[in-house]
């Protein structure tokens, strides 16, 4: 490891430990990933799973062994937690349920764990005097306001309307009975409680509102390596309906926008806030890739091409089908219709900007999902059906 690694100032970069609770989850691997390969920090990896991170735990040759240590513990319940915070110079606090379909069906859970679960890492951060990055969300912006305008309003084009900065835009959530803005909400207010911690108490926090991110080992496939019944993100999704040769299902028609951002792009941020705290203290940043927006339709169809052009299979002839919101997610589902995040105050604060376009990066991610899944769909298709 470089030992000449200076920070955005010119500062050399002291080697920390840093407590990263949801270490084995999608964006928790990728960021132990970079942390292993190009620094010389240690992670003490806290999760329920390690599957994603197996590759970093073992065997004992990885050059970057004794850096990484997994801890299986749940947050909820797990009296290890204050000590582990206690160990390290950062706590990163990644765990949360966040996917959508969970939103408006197991809204206690999704509050819970949005919310109340994330209340002793705030707490023991901040009486420890330990630093702290939590993530949150871009859905604490909710809808934009210029989905209440009339359609053929001409502001509808002002980006005063729908573009979303941190210290400027409304949180616009809908009613209660719309259970979807659950999760939403609960990390809108952790957020305020860390912002509060902060301006009473000194806590020292860095917020990131992730916008969409996507790569290799988000989520899983379902009847592979999660439920056959189960419903991940939008990504695992449509690579599942390709993967056995199904139409992808739009849900409302697949008008909702949204900007996709390679995962690399958005941990290369997150490093810089790690190694550039008097940067990045007190500070909320959107992390995301304006110039990477598209319909969920137009997502559907670009994966649709970059899939045949992997995979060497031609295109179904109906590559889509339309599906409720209500037949797909069931009732209290809503959505966001726009998110385009203002990328000013992480230029500013941190020099960074987001690299690879929507195409390259659904061309790596969609050639891993058919090396890694392609077989394994096989053979479940090829079983016979109990019946
Ligand atoms: N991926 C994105 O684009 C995105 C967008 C917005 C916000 N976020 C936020 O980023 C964070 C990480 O997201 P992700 O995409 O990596 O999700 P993920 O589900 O892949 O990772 C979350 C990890 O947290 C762990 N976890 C959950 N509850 C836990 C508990 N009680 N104790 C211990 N571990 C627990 C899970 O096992 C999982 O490994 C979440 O807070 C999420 O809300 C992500
Ligand atoms: O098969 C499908 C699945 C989803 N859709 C629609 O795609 C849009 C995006 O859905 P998804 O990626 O599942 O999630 P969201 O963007 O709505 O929300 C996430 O954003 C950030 C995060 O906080 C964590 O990742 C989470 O809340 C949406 O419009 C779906 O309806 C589809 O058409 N077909």
């Amino acid at each position: 490891m470089a030992s000449s690694r200076v920070d955005l100032d010119g500062n050399p970069i002291k080697p920390i430990t840093i407590c990263m609770i949801g270490a084995g989850g999608f964006i928790g691997s990728h960021l132990c990933e970079k942390l292993m390969t190009e620094t010389p920090h240690t992670v003490l990896a806290l999760d329920v799973y390690n599957d994603k991170i197996k590759h970093l735990l073992e065997p004992d040759t990885n050059p970057w062994h004794g850096r990484i240590n997994f801890h299986r513990l749940n947050i909820k319940h797990d009296s290890r937690l204050e000590g582990l915070i206690k160990m390290a110079d950062l706590t990163i606090n990644l765990a949360a349920i966040c996917t959508p379909a969970d939103y408006n069906t197991r809204p206690l859970d999704t509050i819970y764990s949005n919310f109340i679960d994330a209340l002793p890492v705030v707490k023991y951060c901040s009486e420890n005097n330990k630093r702290l990055i939590h993530f949150s969300t871009c859905e604490v912006y909710g809808k934009t306001i210029g989905c209440f305008l009339p359609k053929d309003s001409p502001l509808r084009k002002d980006p005063k309307y729908y573009v979303l900065k941190e210290d400027e835009s409304p949180c616009i959530f809908g009613s209660i009975e719309k259970q979807r803005w659950s999760y939403a909400c609960a990390k809108q207010l952790i957020e305020r409680l860390i912002y509060a911690e902060g301006a009473e108490n000194g806590l020292e926090f860095t917020i990131v509102r992730p916008f969409n991110w996507i790569g290799p080992r988000m989520d899983f496939i379902p009847g592979v390596d999660g439920p056959s019944e189960g419903v991940p993100r939008v990504l695992a999704c449509f690579s599942n309906n390709l993967l056995r040769r199904e139409p992808l299902k739009l849900v409302d028609g697949g008008e909702s926008q949204r900007t996709f951002i390679y995962i690399k792009d958005a941990i290369e941020a997150v490093l810089l806030m790690i190694e550039n705290p008097a940067r990045a203290n007190g500070h909320i940043f959107n992390v995301g890739n304006p110039n990477n927006e598209v319909t969920v339709r137009q997502l559907g169809e670009m994966m649709t091409q970059v899939y045949s052009k992997v995979s060497g299979e031609p295109p179904l002839e109906k590559a889509t089908i339309d599906v409720s919101s209500k037949e797909f997610y069931g009732e209290g589902y809503d959505d966001s219709d726009k998110r385009i995040p203002d990328m000013t105050i992480i230029n500013r604060q941190l020099g960074w900007n987001p690299k690879t376009s929507l195409w390259d990066l659904l061309e790596s991610t969609l050639t891993y999902q058919h090396r890694t899944y392609a077989e394994a769909i096989k053979k479940v298709i090829a079983k016979p059906v109990a019946s």
